[in-house]
């Protein structure tokens, strides 16, 4: 069976094409710094609403992966062995259920945190990590010692990804995961997640600075050539197209659920609202969009680090810097996961809205022409800080999304508001990011039904919970409090500290000596 387009990808920076699923997964980031895509998105046939209505999560989640990797490249039977292994880590039967937060006002919040770390991050980790293992068992059969294929994962997280990549990966054969995360700045929770796993293959470093300098780290180190032909360096942030396609199933699902309810009114449009940090969960959803899923808009709901808000009010302008602003630098809200400066996904969304908003004659010519396009804005980011993109783009952009800043105060208050209003739920902070966005949403839309993704448990962030409802009667912490928490943080932890100024090259110094103390240690 040969791959379609949409099995084949390339760069968005254009110096890589034609490429497999496997070659996409075990890259993460392109060598031109460019972020893959799949040369085209499939468009589902009429009678998917029909067939695929009521498939179980997994079942749903191999018939859109299905669509995205060759058979010849993952037979079905494998592919369906991995999902269902995957989600089987999971504690609720239905992996990511709806739960109807406010029924006047037609509100949904998709439950997204069933996972071993308590975050949407689990849904595409526990999958990258089983797909990981499967392409090196694969690739390592009859090979011994220094033959077999290591696989160096670098990653840098604001506390989601860390912990369930982490989980994702523990002592799986064949792969080094090194996580670099703010020092300070992830929840204690986050942090204990992270350093409390001991395996061998896992290393934690903390960097003195913002998620946004992890990211760079992260980067740097996959533009070093010389490293990448030693250590095969692999990606488990978002900039892994497996994090994308892994996501696309619960928009899917969430919509089932959500029409299948007894509160759906029937022919009700429907509105997704994401909150967004890096730009990867809701691409997840513009492509699900792009393939058939009929939400009429998407939201992207930002906290103060408003750089994806100001892009839509000021007219497509991507700038690090708001006008009005003193620095650049990232700010400290209490959606700490969501602190970033710079989105990196939507790079990815910008190449397929410069691909489309082009005239050049051939698929081909307007794939060219995109990678061009996003080249050199993504060159202007760096070295002036921002980019402006052309009418089209943004037009493009506002088909699909719209997009809400919710402050500081506003996070908390909406924290309070809804456990008073809704029997007592308890929100984590960046789905109050979520939920505050849906309610302006709702104001402009009544009777649209909004599914508001839940992406953490309230317990992981205590201190923004806290505050929120420590003078409400009746609140007590202890009871949303997960078993899985209890004396996390009292346990043996494994941490390294990033020297200040040691740059990406300290941190890659430290990369190739923990691999090869690691090797010793497995020959
Ligand atoms: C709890 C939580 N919510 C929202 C986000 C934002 O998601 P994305 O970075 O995919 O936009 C993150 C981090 O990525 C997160 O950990
Ligand atoms: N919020 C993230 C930041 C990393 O984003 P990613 O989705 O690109 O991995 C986190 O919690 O680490």
């Amino acid at each position: 069976m040969s791959p379609t387009l949409s099995q084949q990808y390339l760069s968005t920076r254009g110096a890589e094409y034609r490429l497999s699923f496997e070659d996409v997964v075990l890259k993460g980031l392109a060598s031109d710094g460019g972020l893959f895509v799949p040369e085209e998105i499939p468009t589902l046939p009429a009678w998917w609403e029909t067939e695929w209505r009521n498939l179980s999560f997994e079942d749903l989640a191999y018939e859109i992966m299905s669509l995205y990797i060759s058979k010849d490249e993952i037979p079905g039977d494998d592919l369906k062995d991995i999902i269902k292994r995957s989600y089987a880590t999971f504690r609720h039967p239905e992996r990511t259920p709806l739960f109807n937060l406010d029924p006047k006002q037609n509100l949904y919040l998709l439950e997204l945190f069933h996972g071993p770390t308590f975050a949407f991050k689990d849904v595409a980790l526990q999958f990258l990590g089983n797909l990981f293992e499967y392409f090196l068992v694969r690739k390592n059969q009859g090979k011994t010692g220094k033959d077999r294929h290591h696989l160096t994962i670098v990653g840098a997280t604001s506390g989601d990804t860390g912990s369930a990549a982490i989980y994702g990966l523990r002592g799986k054969k064949d792969v080094s995961v090194f996580i670099t995360f703010p020092n300070g700045r992830v929840s204690s929770i986050q942090e204990a997640q992270m350093t409390t796993v001991l395996d061998a293959n896992v290393h934690n470093l903390t960097v003195e600075g913002s998620f946004d300098d992890c990211q760079d780290i992260v980067k740097a180190l996959f533009a070093d050539k010389d490293l990448n032909s030693t250590h095969n360096i692999g990606a488990i942030n978002s900039i892994n197209w497996a994090r994308i396609l892994a996501q696309m199933t619960y928009y899917f699902y969430s919509y089932f659920s959500l029409t299948k309810s007894p509160t759906y009114t029937e022919g009700s449009k429907v509105r997704v609202v994401v909150p967004s940090g890096n730009f990867g969960d809701i691409l997840a959803g513009w492509f699900s969009k792009q393939m058939g899923l009929p939400a009429e808009k998407l939201i992207i709901a930002t906290n103060e680090n408003d750089i994806l808000d100001r892009f839509f009010r000021s007219g497509g302008h991507y700038t690090k810097k708001a006008l009005d602003a003193v620095s650049d630098s990232v700010k400290e809200t209490h959606s700490p996961a969501m602190d970033i400066l710079v989105s990196s996904n939507f790079e990815r969304l910008l190449w397929f809205l410069a691909f489309r908003s082009d005239n050049g004659n051939t698929a081909d010519e307007r794939r060219k022409h995109a990678c061009e396009s996003v080249s050199k804005w993504l060159n202007e980011l760096k070295s002036q800080g921002g980019f402006q993109v052309p009418s089209a783009v943004l037009d493009g952009a506002k088909a699909d999304f719209e997009s809400e800043r919710v402050s500081n105060d506003e996070t908390i208050a909406t924290i309070r508001d809804t456990y008073l209003s809704c029997n007592g739920y308890v929100l984590d902070p960046h789905t109050a990011v979520g939920v505050a966005s849906s309610r302006r949403s709702i104001q402009r839309n009544p009777g649209v039904s909004h599914i508001s993704l839940s992406t953490a448990h309230p317990a992981k962030f205590a201190s923004a919970v806290d505050l929120a409802l420590r003078a409400e009667s009746g609140y007590d912490f202890t009871t949303i409090l997960p078993q899985e928490f209890i004396g996390l943080e009292q346990r043996e932890r494994r941490v390294i500290a990033v020297p200040q100024g040691a740059g990406w090259e300290g941190v890659r110094e430290i990369v190739k000596a923990e691999v090869e103390k690691e090797l010793q240690g497995s020959h």
